[in-house]
């Protein structure tokens, strides 16, 4: 659906003559259709340069951008117009037209389609009942709630059919709580219409949640791409292991394995890692049912992707020496990580 083929995007600035910064650097990408694809990277990264020259708002200064079959650094004029109606944008501050109710502006993007008023009625009212804001059809943007700006952003960008969603921060306005609905619409979404979704975001949580694969960016490269659960399995890049740390290890998790090692002076405390299948098992019973030995269950935590689930857990082992050893080469066989945090 989307491929971008050794991609760089140059500014020059205007105030400081001669000097130009390279926003997008030799990137080569592809999207397939139907994917929910996330780009992360800290401020400055490239990542709104990017998705940009998906839709044709900035012209590639090296390479090619294809998108749904259309070279989008070459179109201009109507054939642009008509490929924007398949790569349509949702945005973080929703950029809604505050004088319209949420019908009209709905409507908007079929008004200047041209489709017929009774189609544009119709269709209003399918996009209305599939975003879930029965019943505020005719509030306008200020009487609404973040999240239902959202959802009028989203059912605006649906309204002509595209093939391509890009989502530019679009949860980063959001409350946590209203982030998870609105991107389980996303997925709801993807899953229903089949759509292809590009998010950017410098956010982990999100990329975890709704994403099927990701790359990362910095410095205008893209410095790893892959499956969302084996780049958190196995993060190579340390700008990536920086970002998997954000859902992974919560801040207070040092503090908390220094007290565990204070409060438990014997026997041993392990850090255990799931992912995929091995977080479904039941490595825990098998080996309390196998060695005798005690487990106390510290702290854990078991989260989802779409491609799986993945967590850790801090267990302490007690008992006499040599069987807590055993049972920690038993764990250590396991299709899980074992990290044995005292001696
Ligand atoms: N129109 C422009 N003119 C000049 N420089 C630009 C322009 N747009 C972006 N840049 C520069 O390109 C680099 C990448 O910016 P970009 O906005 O793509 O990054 P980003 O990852 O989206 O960051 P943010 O989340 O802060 O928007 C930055 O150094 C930025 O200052």
């Amino acid at each position: 659906m989307i491929t971008l083929n050794d991609v760089s995007k140059t500014f020059t600035k205007t105030f400081k003559k001669g000097t130009s910064i390279k926003a997008v650097d030799h990137v080569s990408l592809s999207i397939e259709q139907g994917e929910i694809f996330g780009i992360i990277g800290y401020s400055g990264a490239g990542k709104s340069t990017l998705i940009r020259m998906l839709n044709g708002l900035e012209k590639p200064t090296k390479g090619t951008v294809k998108v749904a079959g259309r070279d989008m650094g070459a179109i201009k004029g109507r054939e642009l117009r008509e490929a924007r109606k398949e790569v349509s944008m949702i945005f973080q501050h929703f950029n809604l037209l505050w004088s319209r109710t949420v019908s009209e502006n709905i409507e908007f993007p079929l008004e200047i389609a041209k489709v017929p008023k009774k189609k544009r009625k119709a269709r209003v009212q399918e996009l209305i009942k599939l975003v879930g804001l029965e019943g505020r059809e005719d509030a306008y943007p200020s009487q609404l709630s973040g999240g239902q700006k959202q959802r009028v952003g989203i059912a605006r960008a649906l309204a002509n059919n595209p093939k391509v969603l890009l989502c530019d921060e679009a949860t980063s306005a959001l409350d946590p709580q209203t982030t998870d609905d609105i991107l389980d619409l996303l997925v709801d979404i993807n899953k229903r219409l089949g759509l292809t979704i590009v998010l950017i975001t410098h956010e982990m949580h999100v990329i975890r949640k709704i994403c099927h694969r990701v790359a990362v960016m910095e410095l205008g490269k893209v410095v790893e791409t892959g499956q969302v659960l084996d780049v958190f399995k196995k993060p190579a890049a340390p700008i990536t292991k920086r970002f998997v740390q954000q859902v992974t290890e919560p801040e207070e998790t040092k503090e908390t394995i220094e007290h565990l090692l204070e409060a438990y002076p014997t026997g041993q405390v392990v850090q255990l890692s799931f992912i995929g299948e091995s977080a479904e098992t039941p490595v825990l019973s098998d080996v309390i049912r196998s060695y005798k030995i005690n487990v106390n269950i510290l702290q854990g935590k078991i989260s989802q992707t779409q491609n799986g689930s993945y967590g850790t857990l801090f267990i302490h082992v007690d008992g006499e020496q040599a069987e807590v050893s055993r049972a920690i080469d038993y764990l250590h066989k396991q299709d899980i990580g074992v990290e044995v945090i005292s001696e």
